[in-house]
């Protein structure tokens, strides 16, 4: 059994800074861990590198292959399933005909049935590399259809379940953006989204709490009442948006998402703090247990 992180969230949340700390935070504790890179449009990181997806496919090839700008640059270069059948190339394409031609469509079509076989075959071999309790995680991009209307993700978390990976998403939500309701409701929403596509166990997680000047700003929003959340955005907004707040509100609260952990990454104590809440969604422990019962010299 191998375990899995996949670190999603909105752009500039934080992803690939938290695989960092958390890269230090187990070299530290004497712990193994893998930081696997799959963003294509990545530049540096500050951790070391154990799968890099731009081996395979980068975001500069594909711009200026054909003809996009970064953002549909990367939602290509990730899709790389939506346009398995020629007939959705062609859909999709025509959805944009701006800048696609016939040639452009003939051409891409090409070169996703390449990339769909290079991608299962670039993950297959690099996963053999990995043993039975081996731990690795994900640095994803942060555009939000990734996980919201593309199946790329879903598609590599069934690749790794396939792999006997137990896998769990870690969504990081920048604290400053939900320093007033409306902000975190979406915030939450995009969270949910996750959710529904990739039907796995969730840590929410709130991230750059050095920046949080006033806690208290913060707390509301760590471990809110649901009263409380609804009876602050009817405040903020018109009245004919009462019954949509009730569901909306009422929706976080029965998928249980009003709940995020603070991250500090100044503070060892917290990366450790999720860290444990992670490897419990993932029952990394557990099995840990397990085998060290096993082993136990006492035994004999
Ligand atoms: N103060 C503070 N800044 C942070 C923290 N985490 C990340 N940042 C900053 O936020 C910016 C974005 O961080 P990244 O880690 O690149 O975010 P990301 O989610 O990987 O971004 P994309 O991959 O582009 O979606 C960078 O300037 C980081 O230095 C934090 O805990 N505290
Ligand atoms: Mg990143």
């Amino acid at each position: 059994m191998g375990y899995a992180q996949l670190v999603i969230g909105p752009a500039g949340s934080g992803k690939s800074t938290y695989c960092s700390s958390l890269s230090q935070h187990c070299e530290t504790i004497g712990r193994s861990i893998n930081i696997v890179n799959l963003d294509p449009a990545a530049e540096n990181f500050n951790y070391p590198v154990a799968m890099d997806i731009r081996e395979l496919i980068s975001l500069e090839d594909v711009m200026e292959e054909l003809g996009l700008g970064p953002n549909g640059g990367l939602i290509y270069c990730m899709d790389i399933t939506v346009f398995y059948q020629s007939e959705a190339v062609i859909i999709s394409s025509m959805a944009r005909p701006s800048f696609i031609t016939l040639y452009e469509i003939l051409y891409s079509l090409n070169y996703h049935m390449h990339l769909e076989e290079n991608l299962d075959e670039w993950l297959t071999e690099e996963l053999d590399n990995y043993l039975d309790d081996d731990y690795l995680v994900f640095d994803c991009p942060g555009q939000i259809e990734l996980f919201s209307h593309v199946p790329v993700l879903k598609n590599f978390v069934e690749h790794l379940k396939r792999k006997n990976f137990n896998v769990c998403v870690v969504y990081l939500l920048d604290s400053q953006f939900i320093t007033d309701v409306t902000k975190f409701i979406s915030g939450c929403m995009a969270s949910l989204s996750a959710m529904v596509q990739l039907e796995l166990p969730h840590v929410n997680i709130l991230s750059k709490m050095d920046l949080v000047r006033n806690k208290r700003d913060i707390e509301n929003y760590l471990n809110p009442e649901p009263q409380t959340l609804l009876a602050e955005l009817n405040q903020r907004m018109a009245p004919q948006f009462g019954k949509l707040n009730k569901s909306l509100i009422e929706l976080v609260d029965q998928y249980s998402m009003v709940s995020f952990f603070p991250l500090d990454l100044r503070k060892e104590s917290s990366i450790q703090y999720i860290l444990s809440q992670i490897d419990m969604s993932i029952q990394y422990g557990e099995d840990a247990d397990v085998k060290i019962k096993d082993f136990d010299p006492e035994d004999d």
